[in-house]
């Protein structure tokens, strides 16, 4: 979405200057980072917004980073009721509320990657499990997945995600702290798929005693390019061979998150 264009008229010409060129839609929400000199404008232009975007019911204002495990920021409701709405991804529908959980709707491209190379009958571990968006298509390719997710509110919505798009029976969910997973599981899976919030890499060593030889994860992490060589050997000491790694999205000015597809080979 183009919000410099979504936001014409709603403010004078040196405010809409400075916004940034686009925004977020996570189902009818529009997710909007405004700069400090924009923010008395705020509800003019989200009146824009809802005019030209007839898909947008709400338009909030993100005020902080996200922040803390549940990873997630503050907002201000600039037009609209609540935080709560339904996001349709690749035919999936997922309930969330974001002021309680988190959803990152950039993420949609990969997910669909990863969750097409899911066969049927598989066993799939997946911590900081959020409100279903990777553990719910792979259920739906017919794994059985265990999702392990800290935050109590995106359990709830967890367990309602896969009661609407009708995989219940194939998700465990377990509310609780990923780093208990050894004491927690006495499964091996065939393929984990880790999501992992900044600064808990770590995880992969706890979870690597639970996947099978041969098996698959899908590690997720944030890093500067120049640090990728080193990571791949990192992996390697750890019995982990580099199939594949990706960038999808960048975080911070220089740091982005990286994909690795990492084949368990010891
Ligand atoms: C980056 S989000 C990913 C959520 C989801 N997989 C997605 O893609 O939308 C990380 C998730 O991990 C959860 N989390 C953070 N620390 C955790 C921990 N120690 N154990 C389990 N879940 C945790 C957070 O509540 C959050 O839902």
């Amino acid at each position: 979405m183009t919000l410099k264009e979504d936001a014409g008229g709603c403010a004078p010409d040196a405010v809409i200057a400075a916004l940034p060129d686009g925004y977020d839609v996570i189902g009818d929400a529009a997710i909007l980072a405004l700069p400090q000199e924009a923010r008395a404008y705020g509800e003019a232009i989200a009146t824009g917004i809802l005019a030209r975007r007839s898909h947008v019911k709400k338009v909030l204002n993100k005020v902080s980073m996200v922040e803390g495990d549940r990873r997630v920021a503050r907002y201000e409701v600039l037009a609209g009721e609540g935080t709560v709405t339904v996001h349709r991804e690749h035919g999936f529908f997922y309930r969330l509320d974001l002021r309680e959980t988190f959803f990152n709707p950039r993420l949609g491209e990969e997910r669909q990657r990863v969750a097409s190379q899911v066969t049927g009958r598989e066993r799939v571990l997946m911590p900081f499990a959020g409100v279903g968006p990777f553990a719910i298509p792979a259920a739906a390719r017919g794994a059985t997945v265990t999702a392990i997710e800290k935050n109590p509110a995106a359990c709830h919505l967890l367990m309602e995600n896969a009661r609407i798009n009708k995989v219940r029976d194939r998700i465990a969910i377990i509310n609780g702290d990923a780093f208990d997973l050894g004491r927690m599981l006495k499964a091996v899976y065939d393929r984990a798929i880790v999501p992992t919030p900044y600064g808990m890499d770590s995880i992969l060593e706890t979870l690597l005693p639970v996947v099978k030889e041969g098996g698959l994860i899908h590690f997720y992490t944030f890093r500067k390019k120049a640090q990728i060589p080193g990571l791949i050997e990192e992996y390697r000491k750890l019995g982990l061979e580099t199939v594949l790694y990706r960038r999808c999205g960048n975080v911070a000015p220089g740091v982005s998150r990286w994909s690795f597809d990492l084949l368990k080979i010891r």
